[in-house]
């Protein structure tokens, strides 16, 4: 049951010490029309002159029944709560707390978290869908709670449930500044029949995650020059390799098979979502190399703007990543 905060009428001078229910307006015609004090504001002796000269000689202040709290500090308790790094908390604004990304980043959400805490009656707690990059001063979570006041066990419950989940239930995780090498393959590229498109684009989706493509090396349709490149890149200790196109049906197709020649463990190859359902993803010991299909050259957001992001904030790619792409996976096809 939400108990309701029951408001007293006080003579102002009365007041100090007590709490403001609603925010206190003054008008100043042709001057200022504002705030000048919050709900939730506690009231100081310095208050009292100020709350005479807009003409309350008379306040509503809350009483707060025992063991209750403000809607501001229940918000702040919860937002600290649920965050991790990579967070800014704002001020609460009519009660709501919100968690802003302290940098660009991958936004971290324990979806199960989320649910379980919101199950507790009067706790509206919001995130965005996690994995994905948000910028700095993007907001990434927000919370309120529901009455005015709560009971405080209700927030020291939702501590204790929040603690008992490993790590953050919100994070922005930095990315970490990679070397990438690049193969391209398709004999029409490697012969200059066709310029190449691919490698523009894959450096600009690497760079404005803060990574840099070291080199683009260029190789026709054949498995072991392709593999060669690929070798060439791991012997020189880059952080991960992308080998674009040859990546679907036809005999001249060979990049699937160049990326398993190098004897790299394919996590799996293929995932539903449109577009970039031909993508691979392949471990040599800890180098992820990643085999990149055609839509990922023209559109802006492919099954490798999903992983690219997780894998430049040093996570590792699982093959239930892959296959669990498929609700929501059909963006364009
Ligand atoms: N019967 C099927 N057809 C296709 C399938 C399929 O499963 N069955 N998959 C489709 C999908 S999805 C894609 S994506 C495309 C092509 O995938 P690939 O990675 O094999 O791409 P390529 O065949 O190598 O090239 C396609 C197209 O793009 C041009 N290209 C390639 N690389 C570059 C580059 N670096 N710069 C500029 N242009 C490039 C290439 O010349 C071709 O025109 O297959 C579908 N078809
Ligand atoms: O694998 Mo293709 O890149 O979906 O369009």
């Amino acid at each position: 049951m939400v108990e309701k905060p029951k408001l007293k009428e006080v003579p102002v001078r009365e007041a100090i010490g007590m709490m403001l229910p609603h925010d206190m307006t003054q008008i100043l015609p042709g001057e200022f029309k504002g705030r000048l004090f919050k709900k939730g504001h506690v009231v100081t002796e310095a208050d009292i002159e100020p709350l005479l000269s807009i003409g309350k000689e008379h306040i509503y202040v809350l009483e707060m029944p025992e063991g209750f709290i403000h809607e501001e500090e229940a918000g702040l308790r919860i937002a600290r709560a649920v965050s991790g790094g990579g967070l800014v908390l704002t001020e609460p604004y009519e009660g709501k707390v919100s968690m802003k990304a302290k940098h660009l980043g991958l936004a971290k959400v324990h979806e199960e978290a989320v649910h379980e805490l919101n199950e507790l009656e009067g706790i509206a707690f919001s995130t965005i869908y996690g994995d994905q990059v948000v910028q700095p001063g993007q907001t990434v979570a927000a919370t309120r709670i529901i009455p005015l006041i709560m009971e405080e066990a209700r927030i020291e419950r939702l501590e204790e449930l929040a603690r008992q989940f490993s790590g953050p239930i919100v994070e922005v995780k930095p990315f970490l500044k990679k070397r990438v090498g690049l193969v391209t393959t398709g004999g029409e590229v490697f012969s200059g029949r066709i310029s190449d498109k691919f490698g523009p684009a894959i450096r600009s989706k690497v760079e404005a995650l803060g990574s840099v493509v070291v080199e683009q090396r260029f190789a026709p349709d054949d498995k072991e020059l392709i593999e060669q490149e690929i070798i060439r890149f791991l012997d020189e200790g880059v952080d991960l390799i992308l080998v674009t196109g040859g990546m679907s049906v036809d005999p001249d197709d060979r990049t699937p098979g160049a990326i398993a020649g190098t004897g790299a463990k394919v996590v799996r190859y293929g995932t539903p979502m449109l577009p970039g359902s031909m993508l691979m993803v392949a471990y040599k010991g800890d180098i992820p190399i990643l085999g990149l299909p055609g839509a990922v050259m023209h559109e802006p957001f492919t099954s490798f703007d999903v992983f690219l992001p997780r894998i430049l904030a040093g996570e590792k790619i699982a093959e239930q990543d892959m296959t669990r792409l498929g609700y929501g996976g059909l963006r364009k096809c």
